[in-house]
């Protein structure tokens, strides 16, 4: 069976990127290319980052209309991401859209509530009461939607996984037990988030900024 640790190479150095994914390759299950590599490398870049081999999530977190979502999700078709992002808050025609446009080997999940908000900052947006409250809502809307299944953080994996059996639950913002948390506000251990339903893993700066990211990859791999 596959790693469920996907490595986050938030870099738009196409070199760097090649390099992190050249050292963690046998001890991850996928490579996860976001906003930052995408920006700057493009179609391009991500072929680049296809040859090693491992399955590539494709964390663009799409938000607009319906019409302009779908429409991208099909300019990306070409790139068979075995994982695509889109956002929740979108909406259920946004969601519906984007799943119908995308191929059928990419899965399309829902970011619900960033791992880098709190309650408080959700009360900034709009959003009153818990932030499990709104990872709830939200994982409904996409469930609905017949999206395959959603971002969240590890604090609410276990909650809707109880609603959403054969859903696919990617977490982020992992800490290994006393790491930094960085940006990151809803963090959990690996372990913890495996136990607790995570489908996979996204870690990026742990590995990425550590001194042997090979090794930092290996010891959470360990925990595993
Ligand atoms: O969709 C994501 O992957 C994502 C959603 C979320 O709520 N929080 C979150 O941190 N991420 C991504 O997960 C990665 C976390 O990176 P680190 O905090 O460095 O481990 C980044 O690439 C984020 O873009």
């Amino acid at each position: 069976m596959s790693s469920p640790l996907y490595v986050a190479i938030d870099t738009p150095d196409l070199g760097k990127a090649q390099n992190l994914a050249q050292q963690v390759r046998h001890h991850v299950g996928g490579l996860k290319l976001g906003l930052e590599f995408f920006c700057a490398n493009g179609h391009h870049g991500v072929h680049e980052m296809m040859k090693f081999g491992l399955p590539i999530f494709l964390d663009l977190k799409l938000h607009d209309i319906p019409n302009t979502v779908a429409k991208a999700v099909q300019a990306l078709h070409m790139l068979e991401p075995a994982i695509l992002t889109v956002h929740a808050a979108g909406g259920r025609a946004m969601l519906e859209d984007a799943k119908a446009a995308a191929g059928i080997k990419t899965k399309v999940v829902a970011v619900t509530v960033l791992t880098s908000l709190d309650d408080a900052d959700l009360l900034d947006i709009g959003v009153g009461g818990k932030a499990e409250d709104q990872v709830r809502r939200l994982a409904d809307l996409a469930q609905n939607a017949g999206l395959d299944g959603i971002v969240c953080s590890g604090e609410e994996v276990a909650m809707v996984k109880k609603h959403w059996p054969d859903g696919f639950f990617v977490v982020p913002g992992v800490r290994p037990a006393g790491g930094a948390m960085g940006d990151q506000k809803r963090a959990v251990t690996p372990r913890q988030a495996l136990d607790r339903g995570a489908s996979i893993l996204v870690v990026g700066r742990p590995i990425s900024l550590a001194e042997n990211p090979d090794l930092a990859a290996r010891e959470i791999e360990a925990t595993l």
